[in-house]
């Protein structure tokens, strides 16, 4: 299978500084995922599961360890990667969904969702039409599609958060929580659509507080609470 992320050794702790004291999140976390393989993370609140996506994302730095990519421009440290490269990756191969969407004032649903698709170039009316049927996946009302989901329900504000994220492949994607707040129907699409990607080789880091939901789609099972084996074959979830 062809490597996409290998994770080495990697530490993550935190500075509180008006305690003066250091609060550790993972430590010494070594672990590979391939194309196509769904690797789902466990561990009892606070072991440091969102902590390990956000710094895999670059949204934290490791304090040591390395995150080697296999990116189509060639194997990267995203620990040490520059900022300007890991936005580029973040654009194009690496993807992130929390179950929370970053509406902007005055963005459509439709235009939201249809934004990856400019950016990857394609044509607008195309991006338009491919957006649409996106959020007609995902359970999001005809009538929404045009409107700003500033003041959407939260569950309708994850649907085009998934539309969007889900919208490309991307090599790499990472989930915390994606089904949070789904009704029945959009946990179907976006298991439906995750099995998709696995199939096209997208290789798959996920936090899930009801892993029921994706059991079929698990390959390996990494435990993060301090002291667990560090790796599971997928019976044990
Ligand atoms: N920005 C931060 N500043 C300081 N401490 C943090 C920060 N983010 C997380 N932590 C701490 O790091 C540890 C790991 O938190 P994290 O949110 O990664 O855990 P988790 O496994 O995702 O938990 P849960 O299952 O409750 O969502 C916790 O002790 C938390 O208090």
């Amino acid at each position: 299978m062809t490597q996409v992320l290998e994770i080495d050794r990697l530490t993550k702790g935190f500075s509180l500084h008006h305690l003066e004291k250091d609060i550790p999140a993972f430590e010494d976390i070594s672990f590979g995922v391939a194309a196509g393989e769904f690797v789902l993370l466990k561990g009892a609140n606070g072991a440091g599961k969102s902590t390990l996506l956000r710094t895999l994302y670059r949204s934290y730095l490791p304090l040591s360890g390395e995150i080697r990519f296999h990116s189509s421009y060639g194997l990267i440290d995203l620990a040490r990667a520059a900022d300007v490269d890991v936005a580029h990756l973040r654009r194009t191969e690496i993807g992130f969904i929390t179950q929370f969407l970053t509406a902007r004032p005055r963005v459509s649903a439709e235009a939201i969702v249809a934004e990856p698709l400019r950016l990857a170039g394609w044509d607008s009316q195309a991006a338009l039409d491919s957006a649409r049927k996106a959020l007609e996946t995902f359970g999001v009302k005809p009538d929404l599609w045009a409107a700003y989901p500033t003041t959407f329900s939260g569950g309708e504000q994850q649907k085009v958060n998934l539309a969007r994220a889900l919208i490309l492949p991307q090599k790499l994607l990472m989930l915390d929580e994606p089904t949070a707040s789904l009704d029945a129907n959009a946990r179907g699409a976006l298991v439906a659509r995750l099995q998709e990607l696995k199939d096209q080789g997208t290789a798959m880091i996920g936090v899930f507080h009801h892993p029921d939901d994706v059991m079929h789609l698990i390959d390996r099972v990494i435990d993060l609470t301090p002291d667990a084996a560090p790796e599971e074959e997928r019976d044990d979830v």
